[in-house]
C-alpha cells in the first residue's frame, strides 16, 4: 500500500493541533511539515516550535521537510521537536554529506530532496547515507500548484538507481487522485498531498486520503516503508 503524508500547509493554521490530529484520524500514514525560510524559497511557514507544539496532537511519523539554507544549524532543533524523519534539499548548500550525517547521528531518518530542475544524478554519491528521497514535482515554496509531469522522468531514475535499497522514494506537489497514479507508477510508495487532502474541510478529509491512496494503488503503487 502506498503511504499518504499530508502536508499541514494546506491546514486550517489557527486550528493547527486539531487540524493535525484530524487527518491522522482520517487515514493519513505521515504528517508532512513544511519548513520555509523565506530565502532557500520565497516564502516563510514556521519553524520548531510550532512542530513541537504539534507533536502531543498525533504519534503519527513527522516528515518534516526542510526548505531552508542553511540547514545544518537548525537540524539538532527539529530533532529535539519531535521530527521522526528530516529532509534536507541537494540545492540548499555544499555540504549534503555532512547534514545527512548529522540526521542520521541525531536518530532521525535522513531525506534528500531534488527540485524538478535538478538530475538524480545529484544524490547518487550520497545514497548510502540515505532514508528517503523526496522528488518535488511543484517549485518549493507554495501549495496549489500544478504537478509538473516531467519530474516523473526524476521519480523513475531515483527507483532505478535506489534498487535493492531500502529507501522510500516520495513525490511532492501537485498531488490529486488524477497525479497519484501516475507518481506510483513512476516509483513513489510515498504521496505528500496538501491542498487535495485538505479540500473541503475535516468532513471530507477520510474521503479525500482514500481517492488519492485508491488511486495511486490501483496505478501499482508499491508498498511503503513503515518507520
Ligand atoms: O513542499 C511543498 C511545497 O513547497 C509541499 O509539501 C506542498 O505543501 C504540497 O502542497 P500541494 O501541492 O499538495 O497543495
Ligand atoms: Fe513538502
Amino acid at each position: 500500500m502506498t503511504l499518504l503524508a499530508p502536508s499541514i500547509l494546506a491546514a486550517d493554521f489557527s486550528r493547527l493541533g486539531e487540524e493535525t490530529r484530524a487527518i491522522a484520524q482520517a487515514g493519513a500514514d505521515w504528517i508532512h511539515l513544511d519548513v520555509m525560510d523565506g530565502h532557500f524559497v520565497p516564502n516563510i511557514s514556521f519553524g520548531p516550535a510550532v512542530v513541537k507544539a504539534l507533536r502531543p496532537w498525533t504519534d503519527k511519523v513527522f516528515d518534516v521537510h526542510l526548505m531552508i539554507a542553511p540547514a545544518d544549524p537548525y537540524l539538532a532543533a527539529f530533532a529535539e521537536a519531535g521530527a521522526d524523519a528530516i529532509t534536507v534539499h541537494v540545492e540548499a548548500g555544499p555540504h549534503i554529506h555532512r547534514s545527512l550525517q548529522t540526521i542520521r547521528g541525531l536518530g532521525k531518518r535522513a531525506g534528500v530532496a531534488l527540485n524538478p530542475g535538478t538530475p538524480a544524478s545529484m544524490i547518487e554519491p550520497v545514497l548510502d547515507m540515505v532514508d528517503l528521497v523526496l522528488v518535488m514535482t511543484v517549485n518549493p515554496g507554495f501549495g496549489g500548484q500544478s504537478f509538473i509531469g516531467s519530474a516523473l522522468e526524476t521519480i523513475a531514475r531515483v527507483k532505478a538507481m535506489t534498487a535493492g535499497r531500502d529507501i522510500d522514494i516520495s513525490v511532492d506537489g501537485g498531488i490529486t487522485p488524477e497525479t497519484a497514479g501516475p507518481a506510483a507508477q513512476a516509483g513513489a510508495n510515498i504521496l505528500v498531498a496538501g491542498s487535495a487532502a485538505f479540500k473541503g474541510g475535516p468532513d471530507h478529509y477520510a474521503k479525500n486520503v482514500a481517492a488519492i491512496r485508491a488511486a495511486a494503488d490501483a496505478a501499482g503503487g508499491r508498498d511503503g516503508v513503515r518507520c
